[in-house]
């Protein structure tokens, strides 16, 4: 869908590169997670894509053309949820969706998406009565207005409680099963690890890795297996190579003739994996 080579870009008023050469690609129907410490350029590059940002150094294209170009109609395609949601505070949550519906040739069924978000009961509120979530779930609805076939999230669950936020990621799951392509950007590993197929970590405006969540793991995690057990009235910790594990009389006697407190295999997390290819802690 997308495909990015070599890209740079400097804003006009830095004298550092923020992004200084980044490559990849993403395939239509994957849900792509840019992932990264706070200012590493991941709006930046997500601007780059949806055009709102030019003047970059390097290739950036769109099912196969080049992005620049495209003209208004790119937008059709296009549904982008920015952190930040910017929306109409003196007009209802309604009239800010007829507002924007009006840009687009394609309309999704807004009752629908209102319903399925649970602001329907609230659609005729002033959206500067809503609240930090109820803002973020309106957004979200804006970004589906005109059925995209690709949508570019910022933190769409920022500000979500427990249950809106598992709405919202059932509604890019779907997305992403009805043939949608979806690129995320979040500081939540857990949803990373919920959601996306593929993700780009960034670090110092390149990308240090890039790969599926599963594959990631992996690559970084420890292939051991940690058994907690009773010894002499005492619990004690063994760890054992996960290969080998059929063939290790050792951990077959312990499972045989041990009282068993745990057995974790110590694979590691996003998190882990996070901090560790670029070097800042997700918390941070
Ligand atoms: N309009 C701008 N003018 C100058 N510098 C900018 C501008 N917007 C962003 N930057 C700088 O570019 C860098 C990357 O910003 P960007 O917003 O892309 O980071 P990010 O990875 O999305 O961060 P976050 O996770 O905090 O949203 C930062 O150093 C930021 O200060």
């Amino acid at each position: 869908m997308f495909a990015v080579k070599d890209l740079s870009f400097t804003y006009p008023k830095n004298n550092e590169k923020t992004l200084k050469g980044i490559s990849f690609e993403i395939q239509e129907g994957e849900i792509f997670g840019l992932l990264g410490p706070s200012g590493v350029g991941k709006s930046t590059t997500q601007k780059i894509l949806i055009k709102l940002l030019e003047n970059y150094q390097g290739e950036v294209t769109f099912k196969g053309k080049d992005l620049q170009c495209y003209g208004k109609e790119f937008y059709q395609e296009i549904g982008v949820g920015f952190e930040m949601p910017v929306h109409f505070s003196k007009l209802t949550a309604e009239e800010n969706l007829t507002f924007f519906k009006k840009l687009y040739a394609n309309n999704a069924d807004c009752d629908e998406l209102l319903k399925r978000v649970g602001l329907y009961a609230d659609k005729d509120k002033q959206v500067g009565e809503f609240s930090k979530g109820m803002k973020a779930r309106l957004n979200f609805v804006r970004a589906l207005l005109n059925n995209p076939k690709v949508l570019i999230l910022d933190e769409p669950t920022n500000g979500l409680d427990p249950k809106n936020a598992r709405i919202i990621k059932d509604m890019i799951r779907e997305f992403r099963q009805a043939g949608g392509t979806v690129i995320l950007t979040t500081h939540l590993m857990n949803d990373v690890d919920e959601l996306c197929n593929r993700v780009a970590f960034m670090a110092n405006g390149v990308i240090a890795e890039i790969d599926s969540p599963k594959s990631l793991k992996l690559k970084h995690g420890q292939r051991v297996v940690e058994v907690e057990y009773i010894q002499d009235s005492a619990p004690v910790k063994q760890l054992f190579d996960l290969d080998s594990l059929k063939n290790n009389e050792e951990f077959i006697e312990i499972v045989k003739t041990k009282e068993i407190i745990t057995i974790h295999s110590k694979e590691t997390t996003l998190d882990d994996i996070f901090i560790k290819v670029t070097g800042v802690d997700t918390d941070e």
